[in-house]
């Protein structure tokens, strides 16, 4: 088992409105990065303003910080909380099979999603107040499928697919370790490493998707993610960078 990160700080609640408002509320006041969990979350929501099943025995965590740097470069540790929770997933299970990373923020397992990243920031005229990663992991149930959007991944929980029973508090440490050792590496590195390493673990690369906003459907080939983080399809009409949308295979 891995050790908790030096410099991280950790808060633990038994209930709470949403690990990501308790990271607001305390954020004015951090001196480091500090990881929140709750063992129930009253009103956890997920990307989109979708409403997140928050069952106990699942992980529900927010990391806060405060970045250094460029709203977007800040943005860009979705990618390294994907990296996280793919490695955390290995370290409780001890095996890699089935897992894959979903663009731009999902961790599938055998196809079905196990894990969503929501990322939110507060500005300032110069950079990033503070960004919050909230994290949740179908650790022991995974939601109705008739509780999601039509066409949404079908939710997997670990102990379905796997037989491991995984506490959250037990996750969390894995998970937490893994953060701080990409988290390192992106601030030496820069995200050329990061993104090889998100590629290498990327469901359906090379294969047709369909990225949709509010507004718009784009078809294509999944090609790569560029440098910024956008997905690039390949389409009828030639290459498209999308910066934000979901995915639908
Ligand atoms: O839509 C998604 O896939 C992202 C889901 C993020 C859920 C987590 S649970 C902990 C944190 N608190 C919330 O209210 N949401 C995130």
């Amino acid at each position: 088992m891995s050790s908790w990160p030096a410099g991280y700080g950790l808060h633990v609640l038994d209930e709470v409105d949403s690990t990501l408002n308790e990271a607001a509320r305390i954020a004015p006041t951090m001196t480091g990065p500090v990881w929140i969990m709750a063992r129930h979350q009253t009103a956890a929501r997920g990307r989109r303003g979708r409403a997140w099943a928050n069952p106990r025995g699942n992980l529900a965590a927010t990391l806060v910080m405060r970045p250094d740097g460029a709203p977007e470069v800040a943005a860009l540790r979705s990618f390294v909380a994907a990296l996280a929770l793919y490695d955390a997933c290995i370290a409780v299970t001890g095996r890699a099979d089935g897992l894959t990373l979903k663009w731009p923020n999902d961790v599938l397992l055998n196809g079905g999603k196990l894990a969503g990243i929501l990322l939110e920031s507060a500005g300032r005229a110069d950079g990033v107040a503070h960004l919050t990663i909230g994290i949740g992991v179908n650790l022991a149930q995974a939601p109705e499928a008739s509780t999601l959007e039509p066409g949404a991944v079908r939710p997997v929980s670990l102990l379905s697919e796997t037989g491991a029973q995984v506490a959250p508090d037990d996750f969390l440490i894995e998970l937490a370790a893994a953060f701080a050792g990409y988290e390192t590496q992106f601030a030496t590195y820069g995200f050329a490493p990061i993104r090889r390493a998100w590629l290498d673990r990327a469901a359906r690369l090379g294969q047709p998707i369909v990225a949709r906003t509010a507004t718009s459907e784009t078809a294509g080939t999944f090609e790569t993610v560029d440098e910024r983080g956008n997905l690039v399809l390949l389409t009828a009409k030639g290459r498209v960078n999308i910066p934000a949308a979901d995915v639908y295979f």
